[in-house]
């Protein structure tokens, strides 16, 4: 650009760099039984995830009639936001894509290209940093962009939120109700989990100059703020999911293990919190509502697994107060995991680490 034209004025180039859509970005997941196998072929494409396992993760998805509750998680989280932003007079336009299955993120831009729009944030329904949780979503972006090829089309990701007050003052709320569920008596123990990934992908996660282990860090903080806002001292952070090879090291220990590990030490209580994921997709529903519950049961345990943050009004506030940072093309554009058109936060950022063969 010339440099007479960038004199003309701050006011008019501030008001070019506002956003006029969002984009909310997720995984996507099957509406019906026959969407069960492609879908997870995506998901799983080039990771060496063996096929046990896939045969395991499809009856999962068939228990609930092979209907993910994922975009109608996500469809109720839209909606929540639109009528937040539009309390605060913020009514920009919620497009919504995922990076596994229908809506697409390329049919949701497509969408909002042909009403005009240019300028969107995209909000990803990941909190967290490394390459599952944030570099993938980048991936996503770019994969989308090159697919509808419009050059016009600006897409900002917003960054991590993991460490947003609103966020974890959400999920202290839900662990608030899961206890009431459990009633007065003994002691209750507090055992956070999140999704596992491979020890190597966590080693990676971050910046490449910083201590790496990103994801991992920022679930422990994040558990640890949720601690603090309930005035627990002790409590637990332990994985779920974990998928790949078995001789690949995930992040342990596994929550089905761990109440194997608790029993044994005489704790007779737990409250499940999944500080991991936004809403009660598929795997909180299978994980920790059938195979940790049933391990609970049949250790005489009481279980009770606190919600996800999903429409919690503090949280839905949380995600508005982020939009309305950026909004306006302001924002911190150096934070973790904010990156324009795909281009990763920080050169070499999260790196997906060489997949050891079998
Ligand atoms: C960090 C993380 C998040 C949290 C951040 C975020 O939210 O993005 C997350 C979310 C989710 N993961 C989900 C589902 C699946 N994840 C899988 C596989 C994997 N997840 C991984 C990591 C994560 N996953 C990894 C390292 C793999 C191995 C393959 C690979 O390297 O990519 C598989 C394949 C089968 C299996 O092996 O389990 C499925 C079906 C659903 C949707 C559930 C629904 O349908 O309701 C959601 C929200
Ligand atoms: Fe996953």
């Amino acid at each position: 650009m010339p440099l007479g034209d960038r004199a003309v004025g701050s006011a008019r180039a501030t008001a070019s760099a506002g956003f006029d859509a969002l984009v909310f970005l997720s995984f996507g997941g099957p509406e019906q039984p026959d969407d069960v196998r492609p879908f997870l072929e995506n998901v799983t494409r080039g990771r060496g995830v063996p096929p046990e396992r896939l045969d395991e993760v499809v009856e999962h998805y068939l228990h609930f009639g092979g209907v993910s509750p994922i975009n109608r998680l996500n469809l109720d989280m839209i909606a929540a936001l639109q009528a937040e932003l539009r309390t605060r007079g913020r009514d920009l336009p919620i497009y919504f894509g995922n990076r596994n299955w229908k809506p697409y993120l390329a049919e949701a831009l497509r969408e909002l290209r042909d009403d005009g729009c240019t300028r969107a944030l995209v909000f990803p329904t990941s909190a967290w940093g490394g390459y599952s949780g944030c570099r993938q979503y980048h991936e996503d972006v770019a994969r989308a962009l090159a697919d509808v090829g419009d050059d016009r089309l600006l897409l900002r990701k917003l960054p991590q939120f993991s460490g947003e007050p609103g966020f974890t003052a959400a999920a202290a709320d839900a662990v608030r109700r899961a206890w009431a569920e459990l009633g007065e008596g003994a002691p209750v123990r507090l055992v956070f989990t999140a999704h596992s990934i491979p020890v190597a992908a966590d080693r990676t996660a971050g910046p490449p100059d910083g201590e790496g282990h990103l994801y991992s860090r920022q679930v422990a903080d994040a558990a640890a703020r949720v601690a603090a806002e309930l005035g627990v001292t002790d409590f637990d952070l332990v994985w779920q999911s974990r998928s790949g090879p078995p001789q690949v090291p995930w992040l342990e220990p596994d929550v089905c293990d761990h109440l194997e590990a608790l029993a044994e030490r005489g704790v007779g209580r737990v409250v499940v919190c999944p500080i991991g994921f936004v809403s009660d997709h598929l795997e909180v529903i299978w994980d920790l509502d059938s195979e940790a519950r049933e391990v609970a049961d049949r250790l005489g345990m009481d279980y009770a697994r606190a919600g996800t943050v999903g429409t919690d009004p503090s949280f839905i506030a949380m995600v508005a107060d982020l939009i309305e940072r950026y909004a306006d093309g302001g924002g911190d554009l150096d934070a973790l995991g904010c990156g324009d058109n795909g281009t990763l936060c920080r050169p070499g950022c999260c790196e997906l680490p060489a997949r050891p063969s079998r």
